[in-house]
């Protein structure tokens, strides 16, 4: 589910008059996603998507966001480009959010991932640091690990005491290791390409990226930690054994854009702990704070611990794909 605001046609035919789109011809709300409101949309002038903007996004950060898929979008990224309206504003409101129209991007996200993708995604990856390279402005990561402290207390009134003493234990070592400010190369990240923000078009044998989607969890923070977030998201398998040639493709990919420094290369054991770790305490955060009843889908914390601790006891990148 992730319609939470409703649009009534005539809310939309008088939002849709500040545009330059021509007539609109078709409308509906898109199922899939779970942060925002999303809806296709097909006028004369093509097929876009249509936001709003719910609760979890902060308003005052949704300039930099779609400033950021513009910077990306203009250096040729297959990311959505937010759509000006005639007075050059992408951002606007309908039905009391905060709203924009993006451009559609064609394909569809693996629902099961084979090692042909990882190539192309490591691309994909590779290109987006590098394209982001000319946009001046910071977003601090609010999901960073100087959040993962707190978010662990959050969930400790409500979480098992034994997997909170693991906690504990593995975010101290992941703290006392993390790298120091200015040690590794920083840009902006996507810091959430999951399979669910990266279509495709499955020419065959070797899929190609049509489009990566998603941008309101991207921060400024170290280039690495978005391969590590890949790592954690691409390379394991459904019976969650590690797959060490998605792994090695993912790496592949990505060097063939923007080539690891041996530091960054040396740190990814630990910056995929983080990783597990970030997506562990969300999850698990999600899943205590979910009411019983609400229209969406938990995502398991547990396949993360699984994840932090293959990491944890990783000997080495090169036992990583690195
Ligand atoms: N630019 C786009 N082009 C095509 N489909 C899109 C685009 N943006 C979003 N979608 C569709 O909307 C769904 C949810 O988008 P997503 O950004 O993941 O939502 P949320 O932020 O709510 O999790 C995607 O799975 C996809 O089907
Ligand atoms: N990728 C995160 C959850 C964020 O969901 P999204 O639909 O906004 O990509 C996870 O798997 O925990």
């Amino acid at each position: 589910m992730a319609v939470y605001t409703e649009v009534s046609d005539e809310a939309l035919r008088l939002f849709l008059e500040d545009y330059a789109l021509g007539p609109l011809l078709a409308f509906r709300g898109i199922a899939e996603g779970v942060e925002n409101s999303n809806y296709a949309l097909k006028t004369e002038a093509g097929d876009f998507i249509l936001t709003l903007y719910e609760k979890r996004v902060d308003p005052g950060e949704l300039p930099w966001f779609l400033g950021l898929m513009r910077h990306l979008a203009a250096r040729g990224l297959p990311c959505p480009e937010p759509v000006p309206a005639r007075d050059g504003e992408a951002l606007r409101e309908l039905a009391g959010r905060p709203a924009a129209i993006c451009t559609f991007l064609p394909g569809v996200w693996p629902r099961r991932v084979r090692p042909s993708h990882c190539e192309p995604l490591g691309e994909a990856l590779g290109a987006l640091h590098l394209a982001g390279g000319g946009f001046a402005a910071t977003r601090r990561n609010g999901l960073g690990p100087d959040a993962w402290g707190t978010l662990l207390e959050r969930c400790r009134p409500d979480a098992d005491p034994a997997l909170m003493r693991e906690l504990d234990g593995a975010l101290a070592a992941i703290l006392g290791a993390w790298p120091a400010e200015g040690s590794l190369p920083r840009g902006h990240i996507h810091a959430d390409l999951f399979p669910d923000n990266v279509f495709f078009l499955d020419a065959g044998r070797r899929p190609t990226v049509s489009g990566l989607i998603d941008f309101y969890f991207a921060c400024t923070d170290l280039l690495a930690y978005d391969v590590a977030v890949c790592l954690n998201a691409w390379c394991f398998e459904e019976a969650r054994e590690f797959n060490v040639t998605k792994a090695r493709s993912l790496l592949r990919g990505y060097e063939s854009r923007r080539p690891l420094s041996r530091d960054e290369r040396a740190a990814l054991p630990l910056l995929c702990q983080g990783a597990a770790m970030r997506f562990l305490l969300t999850r698990l955060f999600d899943w205590v704070n979910t009411p019983a009843g609400a229209m969406v889908t938990r995502k398991d914390p547990m396949e993360y611990l699984h994840k932090l601790r293959f990491f944890r006891d990783a000997p080495s990148a090169e036992a990583i794909g690195g």
